[in-house]
């Protein structure tokens, strides 16, 4: 991840001459915090009083709340409007901070920090933003900022990607509900089941070079298409060229031709591998995979098709896909916090597994016995009640067989 460049300095405190005496303090820097009290699973409460905590320390906060029928990039470009921040803060799940980073195109000199608080949080870990609420509300204190490209799909601003036919799906079959019980793995679970179930469509797209040329098709037995300005690993999709730029003013344009649902779950589950590391390179591409960078693209389905934008349902085919280059300017680590964060991160973790690594291991396995008897369950026509009593089951079960283990080697070790 790279991230460069600088935003204004935060300080307040009061800074003394070459003479001793003392100067008046300078002016604290004003933020605007768009917050989302229900996103994600934790409390909404709690958590604005953690991140409160963290900016008043340095930044004067005028805090507005979204609700559930209005936009929060509206209430962005009021507040705008109405404080005059330096720096506007969103802090909710992907839906949020893609609304308000749009209320910042063009808005020169107000920079934008991200506290996220959703499920996914695919935006973050895009572009890198510590998902912990303390670290990333520190990090909207900072003064490294990254000035990234933003898309237009029929003239609607996204920060990540837009997903036709496939990806559309997955985020439909991916509810509230299901967010709600299984967390970011819901995406995985209706990804799984998608794949399984997947139709195709033809495509004609007309795409634009970085030189200004063009080529025009159709392609057949499509199922799905992604154009992507930025992505994180679990966008698997769109890493079919390896992870998307966010600032070299190209959409990454991916289109899958599975045979058939396994040729597409295959598919999928390859891209991933590779995309962390566990499989092929990325330029070893599967045959059904099929892309370029474009600086634009125009794309019609048969039959129409879906269409989701930041992992929000906007409608359906044709759209016309586009970059506006270096358009909002981020908040983001300095490359040495991120470094330092990410030894500490394994520092700690090799800590934990040297202490208690055999602890470790059976929870991985425990979690992994879990997870898959769920997977079932979401492949086959389960209800949920029957999933929860399998998971159950299973983990009685799991406990029952440790206890006996622990039992007979006590039993062993007195003799
Ligand atoms: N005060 C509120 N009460 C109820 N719903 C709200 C409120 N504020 C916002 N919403 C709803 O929250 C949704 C946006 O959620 P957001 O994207 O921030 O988080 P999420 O859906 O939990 O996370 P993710 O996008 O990562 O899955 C919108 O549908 C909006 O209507």
């Amino acid at each position: 991840m790279s991230a460069a460049g600088s935003g204004g300095g935060a300080d307040g405190a009061a800074t003394d001459d070459a003479n001793g005496s003392s100067s008046p303090p300078a002016a604290k820097r004003t933020a605007v915090l768009i917050f989302n009290p229900v996103s994600g699973t934790g409390d909404g409460e709690a958590d604005l009083k953690a991140i409160l905590a963290v900016l008043e320390r340095e930044v004067t906060v005028h805090v507005v709340q979204t609700t559930a029928d209005c936009e929060p990039g509206d209430l962005a470009r009021t507040a705008l409007d109405e404080y005059a921040p330096d720096v506007v803060i969103a802090s909710g799940g992907d839906g949020t901070v893609g609304a308000v980073a749009s209320a910042l195109i063009g808005r020169e000199g107000v920079v934008l920090g991200v506290i996220p608080r959703g499920t996914a949080n695919a935006l973050s870990a895009a572009l890198g933003i510590p998902t912990e609420l303390t670290d990333a509300a520190q990090v909207c204190l900072s003064s490294n900022s990254w000035t990234i490209d933003v898309g237009r799909c029929n003239g609607v601003p996204f920060l990540l990607l837009v997903g036709i036919g496939y990806e559309a799906d997955v985020v439909q079959t991916a509810d509230r509900e299901m967010k709600r019980k299984y967390g970011p793995l819901a995406y995985m679970f209706s990804a799984g089941q998608r794949a399984l179930e997947h139709t195709t469509f033809e495509v004609h797209y007309t795409a634009t070079a970085d030189d200004g040329s063009e080529l025009v098709g159709t392609m057949p037995g499509v199922a799905a298409v992604t154009a992507a300005n930025a992505a994180p690993w679990s966008s698997v999709l769109a890493q079919g060229l390896g992870e998307p730029v966010p600032d070299d003013g190209l959409l990454e344009v991916m289109a899958y031709t599975p045979e058939t649902g396994l040729d597409m779950a295959s598919t999928v589950a390859n891209v991933f591998f590779s995309a962390v590391g566990l499989g092929g390179s990325p330029d070893e591409q599967p045959v059904n995979v099929h892309g370029g960078k474009a600086r634009k693209v125009k794309l019609a389905c048969t039959p129409p098709q879906k269409v989701v934008l930041d992992g929000e349902m906007v409608g359906e085919t044709p759209v016309e896909i586009e970059l506006e280059r270096g358009a909002v300017r981020l908040l983001v680590d300095s490359p040495e916090l991120q470094a330092a964060r990410e030894h500490d991160y394994k520092e700690r973790l090799m800590e934990a597994l040297a202490d208690k690594g055999e602890t470790v291991l059976e929870k991985v396995q425990h979690g992994a016995a879990s997870i898959g008897s769920t997977v079932k369950g979401v492949f086959t026509d389960n209800t949920d009640e029957d999933i929860e009593a399998q998971v159950e089951a299973e983990v009685r079960e799991d406990e029952q067989s440790r206890n006996d283990a622990e039992a007979e080697k006590a039993t062993a070790e007195s003799k």
